[in-house]
This record gives structure tokens, C-alpha cells and sequence, in this order.
């Protein structure tokens, strides 16, 4: 059995949400390659804080005793509470006793954030946070119903696209797949591009970083970024908006990963304008920005992805490895 789910991205691909049946109620989780905990509001929350959020209701839920969790995300954003075991189904593929944790506490980042119901972590299980006893994945926990052990992301700009679990849709990409080795040791998908271009300005310094649906942005070197930025006629590095801001209407450069010996991957100008700072200036602030001092690798969000078509796969070949083509 396969499943396929549709994702949904919220105003300026801030993030996708894509529809989590746990029990019998329905959340909008935000799924996320660079975690490994699935977690949603709940009625442990302070009652303001659960206001237009779909809640677990753990009064109703069995209970995985002394089990609790705790996370920090590379934005700074946290969550911790406790954990319970229900039936949770995505795209039509159910994991029966799934540990679904449950917020008591959130921060401030995650208050803000009025969609979305919590969190479903699609890194390696080695990261899930559950103390004292770790938890499995929803992918873990369904692999084994699967034709292969691969989850296949379709993210779009501005429009809504789907998360293929247990095959690859042909019909949602053009050209070869692309497939290079993943490095699962620190239980993200981290990957190397042997090379990387702005443009036609190739630079031949290896770049490794992660694959991560839950980030919005390209994240790389401070220095890397400058570089980049050079590029564009009046872009500047901007305190006030917090990273690289230029006029709406600049040609961006197309920034390129060269993977597997000569393969091209390529993020066109255009999805690198992420999106106006304002209602009045015409300022656009960058989709490639530098990682914070917390992250000590490069992140490859979605500004990355939703230009690929990315076969996340766990080792229907051997060991894990990510596939890219164009979409
Ligand atoms: O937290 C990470 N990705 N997911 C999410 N970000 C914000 C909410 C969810 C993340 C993972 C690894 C590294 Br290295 C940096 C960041």
C-alpha cells in the first residue's frame, strides 16, 4: 500500500501544512525532513494559546507513561510536553500505535504561528527527542507497507503540491533523477554537492548540507551569501529586515548544485525572491540567506526544493540517498 498526501503552503511559502487524521480529529502538520518528532497542540496548552488550533485531547488518549519531549529547532522555535500512542493516518496510510507528543509549552515563534496544528518530523528516528525511550517515526512506523521505503516531496510556489509515500511519480517530474548519497550519521538527510555555481560563475568548493522541508529559506556560509549578493544590483545585507534585501523588480542569479560527478540542480532567479518585506517599499528579502550561529551546516529548504522533484529514500538501493529532477 502507498499513500499520497497534499501539502498546502501558507502566505509566502512561509511553510507547507498538509492534513494528519489522529484519532478522529483532523491538524494541519507542518512536515519537516530536518526533525523527527511529530507533535500538535493540545489541551495541556494554556487555553489562549490552544485559540484556532486543532487540539489533541489527552484527557481521551492512552497515555505512554513517563515518557516526555523536549525540542529546539535550528530557528530558536521549541516545544516540549508529553507523549501518547493513537492511530494516525496520512494520505491513507495508517501507523496504529504512532507516539503522538503532545505540546504543553511552546514558543513564542510557534504562538505566531496561527495554522498550523504542530509538527511531523521526517529525519531519521536517531533524532526523535522522546526521553527516556525514543520514538519512531510516522515513516518508520509505516515503511514496512510500502513497495519501497521512499517519501517523494512535489513542494510548490504558491500553490499547493504532495508527499508520495512508498513510490515515484513519474507524471511529477521531467528529465532523470538525479541521486546522490546521504550521510544519515547525525539523522539528517545531509548530502554533498561536489560543486556550486551563481549563474555561470561556477565555484568549485564542495558544499554539504541537509535537506529540510522544514526550513523555509536556503541557509549557507555568511561569506557565500555576500557573494551571491554581489551579484544583484542593490541588495544589502539589512539589520532593520534581518538578512539580504533587494529592489522587488532585480534579475536574481540562479543558483546551481553540482551533484553526482555532473549533474546540475538548479534554483531559478525567480524563487530566490521570496518575498516583499513590506506593503509599501520595494524591497524583496533574499530566499538564500546565511545559516544563524545555532546551525553549523547548510540548509537546503524549501526555496531549494520547489524546484525539484526530491525522492527522499531511506535504502531501496542499498543505503540512504536523496534523487533530484526537475518539476
Ligand atoms: O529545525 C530544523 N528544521 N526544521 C524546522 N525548522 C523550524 C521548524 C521546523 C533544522 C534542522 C537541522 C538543522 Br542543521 C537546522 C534546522
Amino acid at each position: 500500500l502507498n499513500g499520497t498526501a497534499v501539502t498546502s503552503p501558507e502566505a509566502n511559502d512561509l511553510e507547507y501544512l498538509t492534513p494528519v487524521t489522529i484519532g478522529n480529529v483532523t491538524f494541519h502538520l507542518d512536515f519537516d525532513t530536518g526533525s523527527a518528532d511529530l507533535w500538535v497542540y493540545s489541551d495541556e496548552l494554556p487555553t489562549d494559546e490552544q485559540t484556532g488550533h486543532a487540539v489533541y485531547a489527552t484527557t481521551d488518549s492512552k497515555l505512554l507513561p513517563g515518557s516526555s519531549w523536549e525540542i529546539l529547532y535550528g530557528d530558536g522555535s521549541s516545544a516540549g510536553g508529553d507523549v501518547f500512542a493513537d492511530t494516525v493516518v496520512v494520505g491513507g496510510l495508517t501507523a496504529t500505535m504512532q507516539a503522538v507528543e503532545a505540546a504543553a509549552t511552546l514558543s513564542a515563534e510557534f504562538e505566531r504561528d496561527a495554522h498550523s496544528d504542530g509538527l511531523l518530523g521526517l529525519a531519521f528516528s536517531t533524532l526523535n527527542m522522546v526521553k527516556p525511550q525514543k520514538q519512531s517515526t510516522f515513516f518508520d512506523n509505516v515503511k514496512s507497507q510500502l513497495d519501497l521505503p521512499v517519501i517523494a516531496t512535489s513542494l510548490k510556489h504558491g500553490a499547493p503540491g504532495t508527499y508520495d509515500f512508498g513510490f515515484i511519480d513519474e507524471n511529477k517530474y521531467t528529465g532523470p533523477l538525479t541521486y546522490v548519497d546521504v550521510d544519515s550519521s547525525r539523522g539528517y538527510w545531509t548530502f554533498t554537492a561536489d560543486a556550486y555555481a551563481f549563474g555561470d560563475d561556477q565555484i568549485s568548493t564542495s558544499l554539504t548540507g541537509i535537506a529540510d522541508t522544514g526550513t523555509t529559506l536556503i541557509l549557507l556560509p555568511s561569506d557565500t551569501v555576500s557573494r551571491y549578493y554581489a551579484n544583484v544590483s542593490g541588495a544589502q545585507d539589512s539589520p532593520l529586515h534581518g538578512g539580504y534585501v533587494f529592489p522587488c523588480d532585480s534579475k536574481l542569479t540562479p543558483f546551481t548544485l553540482v551533484v553526482a560527478g555532473n549533474h546540475s540542480v538548479t534554483v531559478p532567479g525567480e524563487l530566490i525572491n521570496y518575498a516583499p518585506v513590506g506593503s509599501v517599499s520595494n524591497l524583496c528579502f533574499g530566499g538564500i540567506q546565511a545559516a544563524s550561529g545555532l546551525v553549523d551546516i547548510n540548509i537546503f529548504g524549501d526555496v531549494f526544493l520547489k524546484s525539484q522533484y526530491v525522492v527522499f529514500d531511506a535504502g531501496s538501493q542499498g543505503g540512504p540517498r536523496l534523487g533530484f529532477a526537475n518539476q
